[in-house]
């Protein structure tokens, strides 16, 4: 017993060092704050945290892993951001969403989040003078967004940023133990994607469509007998039961998030450019807008068409390439592939995610 006093004594004395220099931190993003103001430069810079990030997880001796690092300190910069500036950032609700939970991923807890229920909402707040917003564009199994694409094609926002998060699924519950369970609430996407897992372990019970997985926990804190399938994310946010985790047939499920916001961040070094055009119904239009991305030895990592609504079909095309408009490489490239263009639009540059 002696041995835990002593031990937990010295916890103590670090936690008054580490409040200590937390504080001492705090001032001097205070600091930041006043010259940000004066130098009319933007609060959050993204571009900044990335590098700091990716130093301190190279930096890092253990026993903290690299998620470790990266939360703790995604979780302190964002409370002393807050401090500079309460940055309000947008997202595809309801709370609980996946959307929600990679908006956190992205600006750290310490951050104020604002659920709305459409994507056409959030394009329209930021019109209206929103800042920031998360809005999903892609996912592994099941592929583009569609209705995402579209808005950005019109949006005077800039993609300030991209984040990847895992599509794990749980059974959540009020109740505490899986035979009590006689209602399973969830998307169909989600319903669809446990098919197996359902049949195998809750053969019998209703399986009901909602809207959305968090709409579908938030349903489930009211219910007796009913579980919901959604993240263990909104389980904590609705204070729900995990009863199983990672119930989706598929492991290697995965969405990808952009972040929209007003300026483009300066480059980092390790970068992606996305932008939208359209070309002329012409023999080989579509090769020469993606001839010089070969040419600059530019590597795209996305292509996707989509209608144009006002010219029946009539094509734009979002590509997606590594790389920073401030890159001589780009900006060559990006004049080059303007020139083969009817419309052409930079959607934005920004740190590229290296966790998926
Ligand atoms: C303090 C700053 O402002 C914000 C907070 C940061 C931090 O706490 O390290 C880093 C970048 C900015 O998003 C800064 O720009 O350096």
């Amino acid at each position: 017993m002696r041995e835990l006093e002593e031990l937990r004594k010295e916890i103590d004395e670090l936690d008054k060092k580490l409040l200590d220099i937390l504080n001492r931190r705090a001032q001097i993003v205070l600091q930041i704050r006043d010259w940000k103001i004066k130098n009319n430069y933007p609060t959050f810079d993204p571009s900044r945290e990335k590098e700091l990030l990716d130093r301190l997880v190279k930096e890092n001796k253990g026993p903290l892993d690299k998620d470790a690092v990266i939360g703790i300190f995604k979780t302190i910069i964002s409370y002393l951001r807050s401090l500079e500036k309460e940055i309000e950032v947008l997202y595809l609700g309801p709370e609980g969403s996946f959307t929600h939970q990679a908006a956190v991923k992205f600006f750290g807890e310490g951050s104020k989040f604002k659920p709305l229920l459409l994507v056409e909402d959030i394009f329209k707040s930021l019109e209206e003078g929103a800042e920031y917003a998360v809005v999903p564009i892609e996912n592994s199994l099941e592929g583009t967004v569609g209705s995402t694409m579209d808005l950005l094609a019109i949006t005077t926002k800039k993609v300030i940023g991209e984040v990847y998060l895992d599509v794990k699924h749980s059974l959540i519950s009020f109740e505490d133990s899986i035979d009590k369970i006689r209602k399973v609430y969830s998307h169909p996407q989600a319903l669809a994607q446990c098919k197996k897992w359902l049949r195998q372990n809750l053969p019998n019970v209703e399986e009901i469509p909602t809207s959305s997985t968090s709409f579908a926990a938030k349903l489930v804190k009211e219910e007796r007998g009913s579980a919901a399938i959604a993240s263990n994310f909104a389980a904590n946010i609705f204070g729900l039961n995990i009863l199983a985790e990672n119930i989706q047939d598929f492991w290697n499920n995965k969405t990808r998030f952009l972040v929209l916001g007003r300026e483009i961040p300066k480059p980092t070094g390790k970068d992606k450019t996305s932008i939208i055009f359209s070309v002329k119904h012409q023999a080989g239009a579509l090769y020469r807008a993606l001839r010089p991305l070969h040419d600059f030895g530019l590597n795209m990592t996305l292509i996707q068409s989509r209608p144009v609504p006002a010219k029946p079909f009539e094509y734009r095309f979002f590509v997606d390439f590594q790389g920073h408009i401030e890159d001589e490489k780009v900006s060559c490239a990006l004049e080059k592939i303007k020139e083969e263009c009817i419309d052409f639009k930079v959607l934005g540059s920004y740190p590229e995610a290296n966790d998926f």
